[in-house]
């Protein structure tokens, strides 16, 4: 029988010692042959003789152990590797930090330094052996498996754990020993490899995540529109994209340059730019906004970044922005649901609309100042097909007339002095796919009158100083406060464009002609500005209503919304007639306090100009048929069945008294008369008094 073969492995440490040990047998050796393990202190010199092989951790060890042997003792000296599988918390640890690398010895300090930096982990390492001074600016202490050396005052600790032995010196073991490092008895591919392996591959995940995060930040840079130039304390620089490289005169791709190439004057202007200052800077006759900041990675400057743009840029992009938000607040918020009423005329008249809205008809919305053409115009396009196209609202009394026509049409760019660069587009190009809201019509100048007869006709467009045609998609609202027949008849407006808006006339009541709306709409709006302004709730008194009931509103609903948006800020829980805005004004209008009385000297005058009768039987006509508006014939053919003979002529004068009642409302032209609120309260009043 063979003697078996036998290993002592001789350390400084005790704990290098265990992890030798553990390795050896991790790895199946301790089957081949016996392995025996001593520290340098514990070493029994008169043996050593008896093993077949000396394992020494290092060549100071060596120089420990070397006395005592005889030349025939072989005895393989290990170089050391780290321990893989323990170092990835180092990966966590900013680059550049500072890091004592603690060890028993000055040499396996500095190998351990370099393994770290061979295997990519960028930190700034000092050596640190027992009995070396201690700088106090560093406050965190790797070591491989010596924690105990660390100097006291720090107390951020990394332990790596012992130094592994390295697998060519395991190689050479089993040379030594005559074994196949593939035998079945050993696995040199155990766990130390394995960890080796799986480290490898999280070394490169890291890398590749953060050559991805690279990449992604340098494309980000590069396509940004400002000028973006990085360089380092050396002046070098480190990055800049195709913007910079435009303006500074830079070839792309370009390394190692310094921040002198570029031309002077840019130069003189990236210099004299304080740090952490932004400021227009005036560059070769262009104005340039140019910022500066240091760039600092762990509390250390890394580089200066500079960025910069041409101010008429940002002056182009806050235009943009003013025209998107203004854009933005046209587009249509309200809905047939938000218009709130009780009026009969009214809730018919959005009947229609309602249907309207799934056409793509021209409408043309009449009424006063305030009555809501505008939610009106909103609330047809929320209801037609085309509520996910943009509403686009033009003001003709608002925009002058010089900009009018580009803003509508847009131009072509050099069109005019002071025509941006790149052209604009105009409103009616904007509006394609969606609906254009022309509000206050009546007040276009003819040369914008003839331009829209051709686009509605044409359905397409040509931009100011452009010869290319644009096809246009668009319906058209239209809106106005004005008589437009009367203004045709004194020639400021086009008939044959009236015609072409005329396709669908919607009419919005005055306020003063649905009274009922009056505490539906306080109601609506006091609520409004209650949660606007975060107050209590608060009513309007009897006596108030009946003044807002009694006033003649010629600034309609927005009238009335502004007097609640004034008493929400000034009323406590009630507001008092004394308290409306509208007192000082009321001297113009007439109010009536006693609504009964009026109606009775009303009734008083009829009688007395003989006709009462006559004018109940057209007034309740005109109540049947409040929504359409009654011509003379029909009104003429109504009385003539009712038994009452008139003539025109006399019809005429009936419904000028009845007007001047405001029992009724004549409209010019063929629209013929309406009835009133008045009118209606006149009817019951009557009706009661019959009873
Ligand atoms: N039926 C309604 N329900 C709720 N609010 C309404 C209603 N009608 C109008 N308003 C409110 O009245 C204000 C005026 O409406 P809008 O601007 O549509 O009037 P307009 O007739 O277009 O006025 P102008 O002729 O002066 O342009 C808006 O603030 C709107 O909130």
């Amino acid at each position: 029988m063979s003697v078996k073969e036998s290993l002592l492995i001789v350390t400084y440490m005790e704990n290098t010692l265990d992890t030798f040990f553990e390795q050896l047998n991790e790895i199946g050796l301790q089957e081949i042959f016996d392995i025996d393990a001593c520290t340098i202190e514990n070493l029994d010199y008169s043996i050593i003789k008896r093993y077949s092989l000396l394992l020494i951790s290092s060549n100071i060890v060596y120089k420990m152990v070397k006395p005592y042997l005889d030349d025939k003792t072989p005895y393989l000296i290990t170089r050391r590797t780290i321990n893989y599988a323990k170092i990835r918390d180092l990966l966590e640890i900013p680059k550049g930090t500072k890091a004592y690398l603690v060890s028993d010895l000055k040499q396996s300090a500095e190998e351990t330094i370099g393994i770290l930096k061979e295997i990519g982990i960028e930190l700034d390492l000092f050596p640190f052996y027992p009995d070396e001074p201690v700088d106090k600016e560093i406050t965190m202490a790797i070591t491989p498996g010596e924690p105990q050396i660390v100097p006291k005052t720090i107390t951020n600790i990394f332990n790596i754990g012992s130094r592994l032995i390295d697998i060519s010196t395991l190689v050479e073991l089993f040379n030594f020993f005559h074994i196949s490092p593939f035998s079945s008895k050993v696995h040199l591919s155990a766990r130390f490899v394995q960890s080796l392996v799986e480290l490898s591959k999280e070394l490169s995940d890291e890398i590749f995540r953060s050559t991805l995060l690279h990449k992604s930040l340098e494309s980000i840079v590069q396509n940004i529109d400002d000028g973006v130039i990085v360089y380092n304390n050396d002046n070098e620089i480190e990055l800049y994209n195709r913007t910079a490289a435009e303006y500074l005169n830079l070839a792309v791709n370009q390394t190692k340059l310094t921040i002198e190439v570029i031309p002077p004057s840019y130069y003189r202007a990236l210099r004299n730019l304080a740090v952490g200052q932004e400021n227009f800077i005036d560059i070769e006759g262009t104005t340039f906004y140019m910022r500066k900041k240091r760039i600092i990675v762990d509390n250390q400057v890394q580089s200066t970044l500079v960025i910069f743009r041409r101010a008429e840029d940002y002056q182009k992009i806050e235009h943009d922005y003013r025209f998107k938000a203004k854009q933005k607040n046209l587009m249509a918020r309200y809905r047939f649901d938000d218009m709130k009423t009780v009026s009969t005329p009214m809730i018919e008249m959005m009947k229609i609309a309602n249907r309207l809205a799934k056409s793509d008809s021209t409408i043309l919305i009449l009424g006063e100042t305030g009555t809501g053409k505008e939610v009106l115009a909103q609330a047809i396009h929320h209801a037609s097909p085309r509520k996910y196209e943009p509403f686009i609202g033009v003001n003709f009394a608002a925009i002058s007339e010089s900009l009018m026509e580009s803003e509508l049409f847009g131009y072509e760019s050099g069109s005019f002095t002071g025509a941006r660069k790149g052209g604009h587009i105009g409103m009616f190009e904007q509006s394609h796919l969606g609906s254009i809201f022309l509000d206050e019509i009546g007040d276009a100048s003819p040369v914008i009158q003839n331009r829209l007869l051709r686009v509605l006709q044409e359905r397409q467009i040509m931009r100011v100083g452009g010869d290319k045609i644009i096809p246009l998609d668009v319906r058209v609202i239209a809106a106005t406060n004005k008589d437009l027949k009367k203004l045709i008849e004194e020639g400021n407006f086009r008939e044959d464009l009236y015609y072409r808006l005329n396709v669908l006339p919607l009419r919005l009541l005055p306020l003063r002609e649905r009274k009922k709306d009056i505490p539906l709409l306080i109601n609506l709006f006091s609520k409004e500005f209650q949660e606007k302004l975060g107050r209590r709730p608060f009513v309007f008194t009897q006596e108030a209503l009946r003044v807002c009931e009694s006033y003649h509103w010629p600034g309609n609903v927005r009238e009335l919304r502004n007097i609640v948006e004034y008493v929400a800020h000034i009323s406590g829980e009630k507001v008092y007639k004394e308290e409306l805005p509208i007192g000082a004004d009321l001297l113009n209008y007439r109010i009536v306090e006693n609504k009964e009385e009026e109606l009775e000297k009303i009734k008083n005058d009829l009688i007395e100009k003989g006709f009462i009768e006559e004018a109940l039987s057209m007034l309740e006509y005109l109540n049947r048929n409040e929504v359409i508006s009654a011509g003379r014939s029909a009104m003429l053919i109504h009385l003539n069945y009712e038994g009452f003979l008139l003539s025109d002529h006399q019809l005429r004068y009936r419904q000028k008294i009845l007007s001047d009642h405001e029992l009724i409302l004549i409209e010019r032209g063929r629209s013929g008369s309406r009835i009133t609120d008045k009118g209606k309260s006149f009817l019951d009043l009557y009706e009661k008094s019959k009873c």
